[in-house]
């Protein structure tokens, strides 16, 4: 199956995912003097309850914390989208050392992670269901920097040795996802993708200005994950980030000035 090494990396999805030279791939390179600012974009309306909170999950590419999304508990509104989004899912990407790992960049810059909260268009059925549609989803990116620990996140990093292989799981309660975003909610978006497969071009991307702080120590226990599985030769998770693509026209909105 696919993943980042030589032989399944970035460079040869397109084999069989054929998308991946699409129209609307992400992510991008953000050029904010490129941006045009657009008075018409609402803020960020992100409404979480920690109650439905239910997994976390080492899935072979990542690790991501899954929400009950049944109901209307944990929702984005306004911001450059209409109607309500479901959260689903948050997860990151990051590098094997911090000059690297985060998926968008900033007029180049490359952070050393980036967050991903994964929402869904409720007037479909499901999340499957809205994968598919052009604006079935609306991904949150918020990028990390190396400065202060971060507290919040050391709650989802302290059950990391439940899940240090793929495959493995655990409960993981009560997490509040809002804990994990910036003091500014301005932002930059675009129509853009999954970033990875199916690379599905369904996604209105919303990615915040302003980073939230990890230190290089939390950095090194994200690189403690395993790409592996228990009782394969074991293979650290680093570098689980697709590079840049061709914005091919597209206008990048900017929420401010
Ligand atoms: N990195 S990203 O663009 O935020 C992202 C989010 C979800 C997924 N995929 C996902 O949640 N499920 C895969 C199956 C989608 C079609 O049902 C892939 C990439
Ligand atoms: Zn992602």
């Amino acid at each position: 199956g696919w993943g980042y090494a030589e032989n399944n990396g970035p460079d040869k999805w397109s084999d069989n995912f054929p998308i991946a030279n699409g129209p609307r791939q992400s992510p991008i390179d953000i050029v904010p003097g490129d941006a045009s600012f657009d008075g018409g974009l609402k803020p960020l309306k992100l409404k979480y309850d920690p109650s439905t909170c239910l997994e976390i999950l080492n899935n072979g590419h990542s690790f991501q914390v899954t929400f009950v999304d049944d109901t209307d508990s944990s929702t984005l509104t306004d911001g450059p989208i209409s109607g309500i989004y479901r959260l689903k899912q948050f997860h990151f990407h990051w590098g094997a050392s911090d000059d690297k790992g985060s998926e968008h960049t900033v007029a180049g810059t490359k952070y050393p992670a980036e967050l991903h909260l994964v929402h869904w268009n409720t007037k479909y059925a499901s999340f499957g269901e809205a994968a598919s549609q052009p604006d079935g989803l609306a991904v949150v990116g918020v990028f990390l920097k190396i400065g202060a620990e971060n507290a919040n996140l050391q709650k989802v990093l302290d059950v990391f040795d439940v899940i240090r292989a793929k495959g493995k799981q655990t409960s993981f309660a009560n997490f509040d996802p809002a804990t994990l975003l910036p003091g500014s909610l301005d932002y930059w978006t675009y129509d853009g993708s999954l970033t990875t497969p199916p690379l599905l071009e369904s996604v209105t991307w919303i990615v915040c200005k302003e980073p939230i702080s990890v230190s290089s120590g939390q950095m090194a226990k994200f690189r403690s994950l395993l790409f592996s599985a228990e009782g394969e030769p074991e293979c650290c998770m680093v570098d689980n980030y697709r590079p840049p693509q061709p914005l091919k026209g597209r206008a990048v909105r900017a929420s401010f000035k």
